[in-house]
Parts: C-alpha cells; structure tokens; sequence
C-alpha cells in the first residue's frame, strides 16, 4: 500500500490540485448521531406502518425481492449469525413480520446492505417531506461547499446510505437546500466502500484522474481503499467519532477549514 499523503500545509494553499472531492456522509458531514440517534430510530419506528402499507404495491415488489434475497444471502453467510430466520415459504402477515424482524436486526449491527439503505431511504422520505427530519451539517462543510463551488471544484457524495437519502439529506439540512453545491452522489450500489475499485469507478465516471480527487471520510478502512485507488485522502475526526486506534499515516482534520479554498 502506498500513501499519497498530501502534507496539511499543501491543503492550506490555494495550489492545491485537486480536481474534485468525494464526501463521506455520517462522521463526516453530519454528526454520526444524527444517523445513530435520529434517522435508525424513525426508520424502525416507520418500518412496520411502511411494510404494511407498501407490501403488495407494484412499487415495493422490486425491492421486496431484493430484500429477500438479501436476506437469504446473510443467513446463508458468517455476517448471518444470530440473525433471526426467515422461512421463504411463508407468506402474508407471517412473511412480512419475519423480515421487518430481520431490518431491524440488520440495523442492530448497522449493517449497510443496499436493500435495507434503499428501504430507510424510502421511509426516510416521508419524515423529511412533513417536516419532522431536519438534517445537520457542520457549518464548516457548508463553508467549503460555497468555495468549492465558487473555485469551479466539483463535489461528489459517497455514502452507505442510499443515493435518495442521500439527496434528501442535503436537501432538507439545517442550512435549507444543499443540493445545489453537489454534481453527484454514490452509494453501496457503485459497490463497497472498503473496496479501492469502487473509487476508480466513481472517478472514471466523473472524469476526474484519482490522483486529483480528494476523499474524505471517518473510516480508515474506506480511507485505505481510496489510497489503494489512489486518490488522495484526509480522515475526518468528528465529536462521537469512533476512535481510530490504528497508525495510519493520513491527515486528521477536525473542520474542513485545512481543505477549504476559502
Ligand atoms: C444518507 S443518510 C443515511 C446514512 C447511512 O445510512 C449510513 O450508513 C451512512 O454511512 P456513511 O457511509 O455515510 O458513513
Ligand atoms: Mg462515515
């Protein structure tokens, strides 16, 4: 592994290459309690009245199936242990009670499979829509957003959660609609965040060389990945932040000022 390290002074000076950013969202953007705290607890609330409601609409089957397969998959595998089983063969009342059991669990051990980030999002919707989800964005990210935009830097979102909660929750921040800073999101379904092909497909497809793009997430095994691909990298260290208790060698930043052009 090699580290493109770019030393922090380098990111203070407006000579600073890069080409485009990629943001992680939770412990990055936005406090990690706001998912923990806030958006887990409205989705496990919202799940069974959803699940009911959209269970046999044209609209759900798709993701319905993708559910159950998901499913099956995690039973079948190590990440499936202690999870509750979920007979295929039932149906009905039976069936749908099985597998909100199992979201829930999923979301238990904050599991990121694409279906269950698809499914939050959907339920997400509503909350944002009627007012009662308002989503916090440190102040220094919006900062960086208005001089990224002004200095023509394209900025792009990679997230575990769902490209729709991910335009929802920019779109529905504490600081009104973001959405118009951002050219792109990302999610699981570009492919796992821990994996470094993942970020060479999301900078063949904005046409941005690794090497001029600037990643910044909490977690340093998505922090590694993007090295891997060779992009350049700064970890965030957010308050309630999961200590990262590994020599890693990137630049920690505590606000986005140091990779600001502002
Ligand atoms: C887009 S808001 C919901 C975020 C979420 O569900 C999640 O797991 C965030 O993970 P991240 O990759 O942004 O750290
Ligand atoms: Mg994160």
């Amino acid at each position: 592994m090699y580290l493109s390290i770019v030393p922090l002074e380098v990111f203070l000076s407006e000579s600073f290459p890069y080409k485009g950013v990629l943001l992680d969202i939770e412990g990055t953007t936005t406090p990690v309690t706001f998912v923990y705290d806030v958006l887990f607890p409205y989705a496990r609330r919202a799940m069974q009245g959803y699940l009911e409601a959209h269970w046999d609409a044209p609209g759900f089957q798709e993701l319905k199936q993708q559910i159950l397969a998901n499913i099956a998959e995690i039973n079948a595998g190590a990440a499936g242990e202690g999870a509750p089983e979920v007979d295929a063969a039932a149906s009905g009342e039976a069936l749908r009670a099985a597998v909100m059991e199992h979201l829930k669990w999923q979301m238990s051990k904050d599991q990121k499979n694409s279906p269950l980030k698809a499914l939050q999002g959907r339920m997400w919707r509503a909350g944002y829509e009627d007012g009662e989800l308002n989503a916090p964005v440190y102040a220094d990210v919006v900062e960086a957003l208005s001089a990224w935009q002004a200095q023509g830097t394209p900025v792009y979102i990679y997230s575990s959660g769902s490209v729709p909660a991910q335009i929802l929750l920019f779109k529905y921040s504490e600081h009104g609609d973001l959405g118009g800073y951002l050219s792109g999101y990302f999610d699981t379904k570009t492919g796992p965040k821990k994996e470094a092909d993942s970020y060479t497909k999301i900078c063949e497809e904005v046409g941005v060389e690794p090497a001029a793009m600037l990643f910044v997430t909490d977690n340093i095994d998505e922090a590694k990945a993007a090295d891997r691909a060779g992009l350049k990298v700064a970890v965030a260290k957010r308050p309630g932040n999961a200590p990262i208790e590994v020599e890693h060698g990137f630049d920690v930043i505590e606000t986005f000022g140091p990779i600001s052009p502002a």
